[in-house]
């Protein structure tokens, strides 16, 4: 989940901005290695071609000698190729340890899939670098400045990723996109490479609407994956091998399904760790006229997004006597103080479920709500979710304010409904 972070999103930018350096002096080197080569070419077919260029001649003996015995061997044994490749991989170790891995390209995934579902996006438009939703009478959630798409294996990654954890609602919808890209590109260019890709995506496709329940549809795809198909015999006990493993996975993976990646991160911030903190907490003392001195409030927690990053559905307060919050001996959260850091530019609103309304992400607004009621009860209608930031770095602060404190602040009632 490390490249969740927008901020890492912008270091492995930046990281592949050094690679592309790297490649840049490798493929100056090889040019000028490939230079000489050419040169050294046509000089001796020049030669070759001249009809006046007799072995008689003593010189050009001479010369013909020295090259089959001296400069052939150094050109044909030269490691300048290796060593220029291996200042490449050399480059690229160096690098390669904050460099996002495979962990981090499923993270990535799943927010995409988280997007298309709390949006109601359509994936054919994603994967054309719109964030359009499925009824097309509305219109786009955000509008990049530059569209990018997806190529057809991006989408058979994407669809890959769902697959395996046994999601299959998802992985047709991706592979299908996949399946598409790769029928368009089928023999168009580089049939070699673009081949066992189609073939691939077919077959996890039709897997998916076997295991989907979609059997009819399931056996026309892998007839098609057997038209394309060079496979020997190999396949059949390779197809039992893949039941199984997906069984696994659908029996045992699923709860892995939305873990890490797409959490938030969050700090914990003393009003000692700046003036700013100090002067934000006197702020928020005054507006809600609650005593927020320790241990009647907790410290300040600030919280970043990343790429698609939302939270759950949750109260604030605690709903269990065992709640770890109790550990402040200072009773439930009366109240929070919720302080949006930055804007979006889609997504990330904050949903009140219950209460049915939600609130957008506007730079330093603050919203403040009791998550209890003066009997103590917790409020049902405080149930909030933080939604998948669709483009943008959302960060917020919270103030969880607690009941000790506010006795004469906010006094007490028997009645249910205050
Ligand atoms: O970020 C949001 O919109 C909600 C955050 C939240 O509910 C929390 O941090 O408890
Ligand atoms: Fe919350």
């Amino acid at each position: 989940d490390t490249f969740s972070a927008l901020r890492s999103v912008r270091q492995a930018r930046g990281n592949e901005g050094r690679l592309l350096r790297r490649l840049r002096a490798y493929l100056r080197e090889e040019s000028a290695r490939l230079r000489r080569l050419s040169r050294f070419y046509e000089k001796v077919r020049a030669l070759h071609q001249d009809p006046s260029a007799s072995v008689d001649n003593p010189l050009l003996a001479f010369s013909l000698i020295k090259r089959l015995s001296s400069d052939w061997p150094s050109v044909v044994y030269s490691s300048e190729a290796t060593e220029n490749s291996r200042a490449l991989h050399v480059g690229f170790q160096e690098l390669q340890r904050e460099l996002p891995g495979a962990e981090d390209l499923d993270g990535a995934a799943r927010a995409l899939m988280r997007l298309q579902d709390v949006y109601a996006l359509s994936v054919k438009g994603m994967a054309n670098g719109l964030f359009q939703p499925t009824s097309t009478d509305r219109p786009p959630l955000y509008s990049p400045g530059r569209r990018v798409s997806l190529s057809a294996d991006d989408c058979f990654h994407v669809g890959k990723v769902a697959y395996d954890t046994g999601d299959f609602y998802h992985s047709i919808a991706w592979l299908e996109e996949a399946v598409s890209r790769f029928r368009l590109s089928y023999g168009s260019w580089n049939p070699e490479e673009e081949r066992g890709s189609l073939e691939d995506a077919l077959d996890y496709l039709a897997f998916s609407y076997f295991m989907a329940g979609n059997i009819s549809h399931a056996l026309t795809l892998s007839r098609e994956f057997l038209h394309y198909g060079t496979w020997g015999s190999d396949v059949v006990p390779g197809s039992w091998g893949e039941v199984l493993e997906c069984l696994y996975h659908l029996y045992m993976g699923l709860g892995q399904w939305g873990a890490e990646v797409g959490c938030p991160h969050s700090a914990w911030l003393k009003d000692t760790a700046d003036p700013v903190v100090r002067a934000l907490e006197l702020r928020m003392a005054a507006i809600t006229g609650l005593d927020l001195r320790p241990p009647y409030a907790e410290y300040l927690q600030v919280v970043n997004y990343g790429l698609g990053g939302h939270y759950e559905p949750h109260f604030d307060h605690a709903t269990s006597r065992k709640s770890p919050l109790y550990r402040m001996k200072s009773g439930n959260r009366i109240a929070t103080v919720m302080i949006y850091l930055s804007a979006v530019e889609a997504g990330g609103s904050t949903a009140f479920i219950y209460a049915n309304f939600s609130v957008p992400v506007v730079k330093n607004a603050a919203l403040f709500w009791w998550n209890l009621r003066r009997n103590g009860d917790g409020d049902g209608d405080t149930l909030h979710a933080g939604c998948p930031v669709l483009a943008g770095d959302k960060w917020v602060a919270n103030k969880w304010i607690h009941e000790y404190g506010q006795e004469f602040r906010r006094p007490c009632s028997r009645d249910p409904r205050d």
